[in-house]
């Protein structure tokens, strides 16, 4: 494969005579955390659910690596299986596919948890079952579709570390579907807008990690984005 994990060209994508993807074209790099923001129904989960192959577009080109995994907005644990069957679920049963979903539950700080039962777990412990289910398959592609919206505000921003720290180990290629600037720009090598179908920002992200919200820097891209996505901020609106 050549350095593009995912490779987008003149995709679209209809619901009756609407074009929610508009002839879009995209690349991630291998390795690459992507950040998408757009307005709510501008298209983001659609793209998503196209890259992860629970959707088909109606034309263009879609290249994506085989092993892709997705963390939702919830957990979707199995109620009935306990927290390490969760985590290698699907997969070869037997004592080395035991030790790497272990190995998988202390990355995100569970091993503890390994014999619990989902409905023993917090909200932000459970997506964290869920973060170690995705990346104990070693994915070229993880797919990420809002999974901290539901987190009250410290677990997200916990969530948010653990994810950049993981992603810098395991170097899938990412796909960030979020609402929140800021957090696509603390995270992201790149940040996009979507609009009418198409990406109408693309930028990469220079500033040095760990970003810090207080920075000029931060605040001006911030600012961008938010113009990109039709919100102005007091400041360029006050006479
Ligand atoms: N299966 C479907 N059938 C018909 N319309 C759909 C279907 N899936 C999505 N849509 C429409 O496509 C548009 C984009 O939806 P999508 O969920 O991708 O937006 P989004 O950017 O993820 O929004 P949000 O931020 O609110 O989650 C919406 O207008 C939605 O109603």
């Amino acid at each position: 494969m050549n350095a593009a994990a995912v490779h987008l060209r003149a995709l679209e994508r209809r619901f009756g005579d609407r074009a929610v993807l508009d002839s879009l074209d995209l690349d991630i790099r291998r390795g690459e955390f992507f950040a998408l923001l757009g307005a709510s129904g501008s298209g983001k989960t659609t793209l998503l659910r196209l890259l992860a192959g629970l959707d088909r577009a109606d034309g263009g080109t879609v290249l994506v690596p085989k092993v892709r995994t997705v963390v939702f907005q919830e957990p979707r644990l199995v109620p009935s299986k306990r927290v390490l069957a969760n985590v290698t679920v699907g997969m070869p049963r037997g004592g080395a596919t035991r030790e790497t979903g272990r190995e998988a539950l202390t990355e995100v700080g569970l091993a503890s948890h390994a014999d619990a039962w989902p409905a023993t777990l917090s909200g932000g412990e459970a997506q964290r079952v869920a973060l170690a289910r995705a990346l104990v398959r070693e994915p070229e592609l993880l797919l990420l579709d809002e999974p901290f919206a539901a987190l009250d505000a410290l677990t997200r921003l916990r969530m948010q570390d653990l994810v950049e720290r993981l992603c810098r180990v395991h170097r899938p290629a990412v796909l960030l579907v979020t609402h929140d600037v800021d957090e696509a720009v603390r995270l992201a090598d790149r940040v996009g807008v979507l609009r009418e179908g198409r990406l109408i920002t693309d930028e990469r992200i220079t500033l040095d990690r760990p970003r810090d919200p207080a920075d000029p820097a931060f605040a001006a891209l911030r600012s961008r984005l938010l113009a990109d996505l039709g919100v102005h901020s007091l400041e360029e609106t006050s006479p």
